[in-house]
């Protein structure tokens, strides 16, 4: 099909070197094992917040949203607001978008004057089978929705109706988590003041169906941490999210119309280590494609990231920081290092 990206063929040497090495070392002892059984993991149901309830119950409800984004650093909601048109327009347009020629997507300026990093596939720096990445991705600022061009004109109208319905529930849902924590006493207006609609990131997954043979070998996106307040994640039916919880992987059952919400790294950072920025992954399917979409709730780059409780955990930082801090670790090493540098 014209619209995969050639995984096989580009990725070649490695595939092979390292299905050769995994079993020599499945022959000659266990110790070593680069599989790991994705298949094992148990399916979880997380959290499963009605924001129905913030109309008549909405102390119990904030307590709710509180309590897990402490316990889990993810939650699921329902009743949040983005109807099923919306999120079902926005799928549809995401399907026309990665059902494009690889040749077109892979070009400079396809969708029009964005930065040329819009779209991933695979890893180009990755030196094992575990930094892969059996997916493709488009990961914009929402700056730059704008200036997609005019062939692609139902895409930025959807992305666009999405952003004006996410950006005010994700501002809630951080307000929620700040006035159990006593955060808006000293700030009350921390989010409006930072996080602007233009400020928060969107991106687009797709994870093709993956053989048979490497499915249990590779990840669809590798261990990680977001970057952002909170994320909001729309995934479909098929399921392959997991996170740690207590050190074991679960997976999230996807549920019809519900959205998933994360703690990201400068909640965590925010709320002095009180909400959790929670590592998770996506494993790959061999029957089906997956989609999801990701809208990272982020503040402006001079935005400053401060400990609201003290003795703070970690040091002020601004996002720019944050952000430069990372892109020079994945650099060096393929993998974000994310709050751990700002420790005090
Ligand atoms: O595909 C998913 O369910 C999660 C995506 C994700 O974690 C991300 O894009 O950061
Ligand atoms: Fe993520």
């Amino acid at each position: 099909m014209d619209y995969e990206p050639p995984f096989l063929e580009t990725y070649k040497t490695l595939l092979q070197q390292n299905i050769e090495d995994s079993s020599n070392t499945n022959n000659n002892n266990n110790s070593l094992l680069l599989v790991e059984n994705f298949d094992d993991e148990e399916e979880i149901e997380l959290p499963l917040i009605d924001l129905k309830r913030l109309n008549d119950e909405r102390e119990k409800c904030m307590e709710e949203i509180s309590d897990a984004a402490r316990r889990w650093g993810f939650f699921q909601i329902v009743n949040h607001g983005i109807s099923n048109d919306l999120l079902g327009m926005m799928l549809f347009e995401q399907m026309k978008l990665f059902y494009q020629p690889f040749v077109k997507k892979s070009s400079h300026n396809f969708l029009g004057n964005l930065s040329p990093r819009t779209y991933r596939w695979g890893n180009p720096s990755a030196t094992n089978l575990r930094q892969l990445l059996w997916s493709e991705a488009f990961h914009f600022p929402i700056s730059d929705i704008s200036m997609m061009d005019n062939d692609h004109k139902s895409l930025r109208s959807s992305i666009e109706a999405f952003v004006a319905a996410v950006t005010p529930l994700a501002q809630c849902l951080a307000e929620i988590l700040a006035c159990k924590v006593n955060m808006m006493i000293k700030s009350k207006n921390y989010f409006r003041e930072n996080c602007f609609p233009e400020s928060s990131i969107i991106r687009l997954n797709r994870y093709p169906p993956c053989p048979k043979k490497l499915s249990s070998k590779l990840y669809g996106l590798m261990p990680h941490c977001d970057s952002s307040f909170l994320s909001i994640v729309y995934q479909d039916h098929v399921g392959g999210l997991e996170l740690l919880k207590d050190g074991k992987w679960v997976r999230v059952k996807p549920i019809p119309g519900a959205l998933v919400v994360n703690i990201g790294d400068l909640y965590q950072a925010l709320s002095n280590g009180i909400y959790k920025s929670i590592k998770h992954r996506v494993v790959v399917s061999q029957k089906e494609e997956r989609y999801s979409m990701a809208f990272f709730y982020c503040p402006s780059q001079e935005a400053l990231i401060q400990s609201h409780s003290k003795p703070a955990i970690y040091r002020t930082f601004t996002f720019r920081e944050y952000r430069e801090q990372n892109e020079k670790a994945v650099k060096q090493t393929g993998d974000k290092v994310g709050l751990s540098r700002f420790l005090l």
